[in-house]
């Protein structure tokens, strides 16, 4: 709910809906932050408000995530007209269309291994595989966050600027240099549905200040949590909002 906050405190200037592309990031905005990938809980309601606004943009809805697109599709079906994962790794630019895969350079296999001989060592902590990368999660362990980034610092470094070390939600993410949010929203913006209107993108992490910069060169919109919406729940509240439902 909006509780004391109503829809007109965060208008941010919008153009009319069908002149509007809408490209959001998922965990952390579209869903609350849960303890394991896996366990995050899609909320009441999400899945009519979204498809409220698919209609009323013309299609135009794209999920950005650094998730497998596998996983948005898990947990939003065929809601989203588009989806890009892995920050751009794979895109899937309309329903059913292929998947886009960037070239993506060999992830040496050693640091994979090394990774996965260190987190044994660390309970609590988790690695998730990606096609051009891998995460360690430290979620229910904290106190292991300084020694997972200086591993992942390490063989970062190794690569001399292939692959790149971000900072996510209590996780150290290891990526391809180049491949970025910014880049998925950029290519997502070329075609149909898309071309031609005003970009707005959501999201509340570090991954996803490329593509509110990419946005905002675009002369789109870009917004973040907790800075534009406090929570999820708020920005949920006001995604409904533009389409006169409530949640
Ligand atoms: O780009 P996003 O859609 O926001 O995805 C970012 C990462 O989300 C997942 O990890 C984060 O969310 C989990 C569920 O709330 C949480 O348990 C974890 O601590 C967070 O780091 C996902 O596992 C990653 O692959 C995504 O890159």
């Amino acid at each position: 709910m909006l509780g004391s906050l109503g829809a007109q405190d965060f208008r941010f200037h919008l153009p009319p809906l069908n002149e509007t592309a809408f490209l959001l990031d998922f965990d952390g905005t579209l869903v609350d932050i849960a303890p394991t990938p896996e366990s995050v809980v899609v909320p009441n309601g999400l899945l009519d408000s979204l498809r409220r606004l698919r209609e009323a943009c013309g299609d135009a809805l794209a999920v950005v995530s650094g998730r497998p697109i596998d996983q948005i599709d898990h947990f939003l079906g065929d809601v989203p007209f588009a989806v890009a994962g892995e920050h751009g790794v794979a895109i899937r630019h309309r329903p059913g269309g292929p998947i886009e895969r960037a070239a993506l350079p060999t992830l040496p296999p050693e640091w994979l291994a090394q990774a996965r001989d260190l987190l044994a060592t660390l309970p609590g902590t988790r690695l998730e595989h990606k096609e051009g990368g891998f995460v360690l999660h430290y979620r229910a362990a904290p106190e292991a966050a300084e020694t997972l980034r200086k591993a992942a610092d390490e063989w970062v470094k190794q690569s001399k600027g292939t692959f790149l070390l971000l900072p996510a939600k209590m996780a150290w993410e290891i990526r391809p240099a180049g491949i970025d949010k910014g880049y998925a929203v950029s290519l997502l913006m070329e075609s149909p549905p898309f071309t031609g209107r005003k970009p707005v993108f959501v999201g509340d992490d570090v991954t996803d200040e490329d593509a509110i910069a990419a946005v905002r060169r675009m002369g789109g919109v870009g917004l973040r949590i907790p800075s534009d919406f406090p929570t999820p729940s708020i920005f949920r509240a006001w995604l409904a909002s533009l389409t006169g439902g409530s949640r």
